[in-house]
């Protein structure tokens, strides 16, 4: 049986546990620095089983140890933005929590594949990647699996159709630079470009772009939660099944998009090993352009930390 650790008892991990609790991917250890929360919200999980009906062992603890040779460890700790904020300005406080949190997943479960779900998320994979040392396909970051669900939501919401039918795919960094991309967005095959006229298309960009503040400034306190709970335990899945599926992550780039030595949100074949391979879409220029800016403030950061 797979063994999966999630990091942080907060709004993202807990959700993540009960979702990946209900689907019984495997046994669960939820661990967060404040005593009593991760064993609080464990029990009340375990018991929800009886009603729900799964059976899977969840594991709430203060201790690391616990999380020893898991197959999966899932990165929530940290802080969440409020309005007003960038992801950006969570980079302090956030870089420090990832990196004691890294080196106690390399000392505890050094064969283990990590998602990062903590934002700004595209540093923060970088900050993890690094201070585990593991291999750059083993560690990645949630994003564009969110990213695009918002996407697909707005457009079956325009569209007034199902969501289950909209496939759709957003690039880039997961922040206000994120790069939708129309021309690999379908309707159960159907190009969105012939569906929806360009202005109506250019409004659900920017309001997928700004998805995550959206739900900042009306929570008031916190963000999302629900969403990239979902998204997260999606890609959990394909790694413990194995299932090779094609979602957007964001994964270190060695030259693709004319990208070199960082993390990014790009099209990936995920598996058990992690990152088995990335795919390389042609872009418009304008998209080009966008990627460059956005990787340009991502390498700005990376320079001033100290990792
Ligand atoms: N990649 C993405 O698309 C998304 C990223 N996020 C990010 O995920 C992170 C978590 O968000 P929420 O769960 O909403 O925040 P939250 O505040 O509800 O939970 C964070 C938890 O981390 C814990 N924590 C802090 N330091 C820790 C440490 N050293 N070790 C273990 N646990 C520690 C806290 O005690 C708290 O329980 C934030 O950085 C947020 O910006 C949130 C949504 C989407
Ligand atoms: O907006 C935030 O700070 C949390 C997040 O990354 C998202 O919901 O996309």
């Amino acid at each position: 049986m797979a063994k999966i650790s999630v990091v942080g008892a907060g709004n993202v991990g807990a959700t993540t546990v009960q979702r990946l609790a209900e689907l019984e991917l495997g046994e669960i250890v939820m661990t967060d620095i404040v005593e009593g929360l991760p064993q609080g919200k464990a029990l009340d999980l375990m018991q929800a089983g009886a009603i729900k009906g799964y059976d899977t062992s969840i594991i709430g603890t203060n201790d690391y140890a616990d999380i020893a040779d898991s197959d999966l460890v899932i990165i929530t700790a940290g802080i969440a933005r409020k309005p007003g904020m960038t992801r950006e300005d969570l980079i302090r406080t956030n870089s420090k929590i990832i990196t004691e949190v890294s080196k106690n997943i390399a000392k505890y479960a050094p064969e283990s594949i990590v998602i990062n779900v903590t934002n700004p998320l595209d540093i923060i994979t970088y900050v993890a990647m690094k201070s585990t040392g593991f291999e750059t396909k083993k560690v990645f970051g949630m994003s564009g699996v969110l990213d695009s669900g918002r996407f697909a939501s707005f457009i079956a919401e325009e569209l007034k159709c199902s969501k289950k039918d909209v496939q759709a795919m957003v690039i880039g960094g997961h922040g206000d630079l994120m790069v939708p991309l129309p021309q690999y967005t379908t309707v159960s095959g159907i190009p969105l470009t012939d569906l929806l006229p360009h202005d109506k298309i250019a409004r659900l960009v920017e309001r997928t772009v700004n998805g995550g503040a959206e739900i900042v400034e009306l929570l008031k306190q916190g963000s999302a939660f629900y969403a990239p709970s979902a998204a997260v335990v999606s890609m959990a899945e394909a790694v413990i099944k194995d299932s090779k599926r094609i979602l957007p992550a964001s994964a270190y780039l060695e030259g693709q998009y004319g990208q070199e030595g960082i993390y990014f949100g790009v099209p990936v074949k995920l598996g058990a090993s992690g990152v088995e391979e990335i795919l390389e879409l042609e872009l418009d220029e304008s998209q080009y352009e966008t990627l460059r800016k956005s990787s340009e403030t991502i390498r700005n950061v990376i320079s001033q930390l100290e990792i």
